[in-house]
């Protein structure tokens, strides 16, 4: 390949500024011992050459590397990571036949010209910086698939020494991207923000951001969260829950709260749920109320709308169930149960066009567990135990896409998986939400209501059914009724005079003719 002859140098140049840069970052780490260092050279310079030169680069050391220091992020963005880039660019091109012979890429052919089988590797097509990724396009040799990069995407990974390598075929699967991220964006944790007055949300929230460093909103439709204990559940509902504050403020979003351990997590702001379930009867009461709720929705958006659009007055209804598994897996009362399982069905499956929407999080994402996995849009992984567990939560093959729950480091709670409606995976992470910020959150976003659940009242029994006051008897009736029936075969129907706890049918009086009555007539 012919280069033009400003490549050398251009080459060289961005070598220098690596090995600058490195330096700059070394020195901003000891910046008085660069000094003294500095000052000591100078100080043996003194006499024998100018020493001012070697004060001047002391001086240029000192400022790039407290630059380097103490503004990391301007630095990194105007320094290191456009030098980074082109070193990551260029070890990638140059070892990028090694690697995917090492992963088992290649092919052995028979080729003419050589008289022999030879080694064919996959070119390069493309290499290029996008968004913070760099992205690797592979031409695919005949018998290759876009499935063989996806077995060997950790080998080719763990080779570049990606973050995370992600294979993305195009729309008709016949080729393929092989993205790689460097660098996490979501390693140090972050606050939540308390969200304005103003900023209400109803279709789409707030929650936490990407690994592109972008925000991250969460579009608000029934979704399972599942994550193994202390993985940060409960900070990613409360940055849900406090990112819909303003809109719940105002009567725009409903939030009605399942937490069947007591209580615990929901009544740190309980005035945020217009209602708030705590045992297992008080859960199925409240689904089964909100399906009635949800029907008479869907009765009044007949012939009218087909979407619903939130309201005050006719709001967006958020159930908010805290371990979904206490609601479906650990009833005893089978019953009970039962009548869970069916209002939650009922709700995912025919509330989006209502907008009614769950929100369930669930720390052991077993199969009888997530039994309704496929009723929810939206589905969330945060730290799971296992490979096998990532599947049954976010679909099978979500792994071989790129979620990895089951390597996220206890150390980074709130972090997960959100696979959204378009099966697309996306590394996210969830604003801290303090306890402070909640108390805050209590009295700020407090509901315009709150209904209580109130329990049906004991069944009566027997209930005697409304009658009509009796009417005064006359007396020729009561004389009637005095009149004793020979038999039951007197009666015109003979049941009448047998039906257990039914009087006998009142008998209509022969009508005196005359001549009906032989006895009479002779
Ligand atoms: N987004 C976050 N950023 C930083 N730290 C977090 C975040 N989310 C949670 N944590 C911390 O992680 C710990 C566990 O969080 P949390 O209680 O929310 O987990 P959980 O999954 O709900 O656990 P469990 O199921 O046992 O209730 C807490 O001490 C919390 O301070």
């Amino acid at each position: 390949m012919m280069r033009s002859l400003w490549w050398y140098p251009w080459r060289a140049l961005r070598e220098l500024g690596w090995w600058l840069m490195r330096l700059f970052r070394l020195v901003g780490r000891h910046p008085f011992r660069t000094l003294v260092l500095g000052l000591v050279v100078g100080w043996f310079a003194w006499g024998r050459d100018d020493w001012r030169p070697m004060i001047l680069v002391t001086i240029v050391l000192l400022g790039f590397g407290l630059w380097a220091r103490l503004a990391p992020a301007p630095f990194d963005r105007w320094v290191s990571m456009p030098l980074f880039r082109y070193r990551k660019k260029r070890f990638v091109r140059r070892s990028w036949g090694r690697v995917l012979t090492g992963s088992g890429l290649v092919q052995r052919e028979y080729a003419e010209q050589e008289k022999g089988r030879v080694t064919v590797v996959p070119s390069l097509r493309r290499l290029q910086w996008r968004q913070g990724r760099l992205i690797a396009v592979p031409g695919i040799l005949f018998g290759q698939t876009v499935e063989d990069y996806q077995a060997a995407a950790e080998k080719i990974r763990t080779a570049f020494n990606a973050r995370r390598l992600l294979v993305v075929p195009n729309a008709n699967d016949t080729a393929c991207e092989l993205v790689m991220l460097f660098g996490d964006a979501l390693a140090a944790p972050f606050q939540a923000p308390m969200p304005e007055l103003s900023s209400v949300q109803t279709d789409k929230v707030l929650v936490g951001r990407t690994e592109e460093d972008a925000p991250w909103s969460l579009p608000l439709i029934s979704t399972v969260l599942a994550g193994s204990s202390g993985s940060g559940k409960g900070s990613v509902m409360w940055a849900i829950v406090l990112a819909l504050g303003p809109a719940v403020r105002i009567g725009l979003v409903e939030l009605l709260g399942i937490d069947l351990k007591g209580g615990v997590e929901m009544k740190m702001a309980p005035k945020l749920f217009t209602r708030l379930a705590t045992t297992a009867e008080e859960a199925v009461q409240l689904l089964e109320e909100t399906v009635i709720s949800m029907q008479r929705r869907l009765d009044e958006m007949g012939g009218v709308t087909r979407l619903h659009e939130p309201k005050v007055g006719a709001p967006a209804v958020v159930v908010v169930i805290d371990e979904l598994a206490a609601l479906t897996s650990y009833i005893t009362d089978r019953d009970l149960k039962k009548r869970g399982e069916a209002a939650l069905a009922l709700i995912l499956t025919m509330g989006r066009a209502p907008g009614f929407h769950v929100l369930a999080f669930v720390q052991d994402p077993r199969k009888e567990v997530l039994g309704m996995r496929q009723h929810f849009k939206q589905l969330f992984g945060l730290r799971l135990a296992e490979k096998e567990e990532v599947a049954m939560v976010l679909g099978e093959g979500a792994v071989a896409r790129g979620a990895a729950c089951h390597k996220i480091p206890p150390g980074k709670p709130g972090t997960g998986y959100v696979r959204g409606e378009n099966g697309m995976i996306t590394r996210v992470r969830a604003g801290f939400v303090t306890d402070a910020m909640l108390r805050q959150a209590n009295e700020l976003f407090r509901a315009p209501r709150q209904i209580p659940i109130i329990p049906p009242g004991p069944e009566v029994e027997n209930p005697k059914p409304n009658r009509r006051p009796r009417k005064p008897r006359r007396k020729a009736d009561e004389d009637q009724d005095e009149t004793p029936l020979k038999n039951p075969g007197d009666c015109e129907n003979p049941d009448d005079g047998e039906h257990p706890g039914r009087k006998p049918r009142r008998r209509r009086r022969p009508r005196n003719t005359g001549q009906d009555n032989p006895e009479e007539s002779s």
